[in-house]
């Protein structure tokens, strides 16, 4: 069945380290040829064309009035798409809905191969968010073998999710290794993404999304320390310990890529430039040469229950920053 698929017509570059093949119970996926190395980029992609337009407004006459501007070659490649991989899609819209990334909020461009890659919640590559233009680019974040799966998380707040949550926003069934029901890794997952989400919640003062925590489903059960984060009352000290504590956790799960410690460091850079009690200035210094996260954690536990003078001053510049007052 798959010898003449349509995907064997996708225009795949010819220097690109994978092939496009079934995956199973997955429809078609995407499989290294090669060894592909942490941090080498897998495909870069421009789109076959763009909608301007939030998602939710963007119509059947709006697809087709793109597709129609396609050249020939355009159009047989949009064609080639499947649901899955199984049956054409039954409209257009629905096939630009399952083909498409956003670039911003009003902009959504359809990529013909970047949507062919599957989902794991445990990847080994990562399409990092880029505001630079309408090509897309998708970078390794293990090292990945020959003939592996090169798969990417479909939703940027999963560190922060536990399986069955995951699960509701995936509309399929993942089978990753932190969703294997049962298994110690699943359980200890569970709890390392919950644990990841109270412990943001503790320095942001909001849960996912910007949103106060619900009482259905308490993240932080205790009121005092609720309240305490969300006027950003939470010390210096217990602040860093709860950020290098996120990127110790982050890195058991074998969520820790070079992104993601990118998008971490710079809070926790400034956290430590906050410290001004002297004996805590030099703790904190030392916690962030350390060389692993490990290490890191365990020389900010140091500190664990210190106030510090710039306590205070750091509670209002948040507090002016996020434009909240004291009593909301
Ligand atoms: C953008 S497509 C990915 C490519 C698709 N497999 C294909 O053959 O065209 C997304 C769809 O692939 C399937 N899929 C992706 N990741 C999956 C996974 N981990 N397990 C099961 N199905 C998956 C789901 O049906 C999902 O709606």
């Amino acid at each position: 069945m798959s010898r003449n698929h349509p995907y064997r017509s996708l225009q795949v570059p010819s220097d690109a380290p994978f092939v496009l093949k079934p995956s199973p119970g997955k429809g078609w996926g995407v499989f290294a040829t090669k060894p592909i190395e942490q941090g080498a980029m897998i495909l870069r992609e421009n789109p076959l064309f763009v909608i301007r337009k939030p998602h939710e407004w963007i119509t059947e006459e709006d697809v087709w009035t793109a597709f129609q501007s396609l050249l020939p070659r355009g159009k047989q490649q949009f064609l080639c798409l499947r649901d899955n991989a199984s049956n054409p899609f039954t409209s257009m819209s629905e096939a630009f809905a399952e083909n498409s990334f956003a670039q911003s909020s009003s902009i959504h461009g359809l990529y013909l191969l970047h949507s062919r890659f599957n989902h794991s919640c445990l990847p080994n590559s990562k399409i990092p968010t880029t505001t630079d233009g309408p090509a897309i680019a998708c970078f390794a974040t293990k090292d990945i073998a020959p003939d592996e799966e090169i798969t990417f998380c479909y939703n940027t707040d999963f560190e922060c999710r536990a399986r069955s949550e995951r699960h509701g926003a995936l509309r399929f069934t993942c089978d990753c290794k932190a969703c294997l029901i049962g298994t110690p890794f699943q359980q200890l997952s569970d709890l390392r993404r919950r644990f990841i989400r109270g412990l943001q919640y503790l320095t942001l003062g909001v849960d996912l999304g910007g949103q106060r925590q619900d009482s259905v489903s308490p993240i932080i059960i205790d009121p005092e320390l609720k309240k305490a984060a969300e006027n950003f009352s939470i010390p210096l000290s217990a602040r860093l310990i709860y950020d290098v504590l996120v990127a110790y956790l982050l890195e058991e799960e074998g969520l820790l890529d070079h992104f993601m410690v990118k998008r971490l460091e710079p809070g926790i850079v400034r956290t430590v430039a906050s410290f001004e009690t002297e004996g805590n200035v030099e703790i904190a210094r030392l916690a962030i040469v350390q060389e692993t996260w490990l290490e890191k954690l365990c020389t900010a536990f140091r500190l664990y229950g210190r106030a510090d003078t710039a306590d205070h001053a750091v509670a209002v510049g948040l507090r002016m920053l996020y434009g909240r007052s004291r009593n909301p």
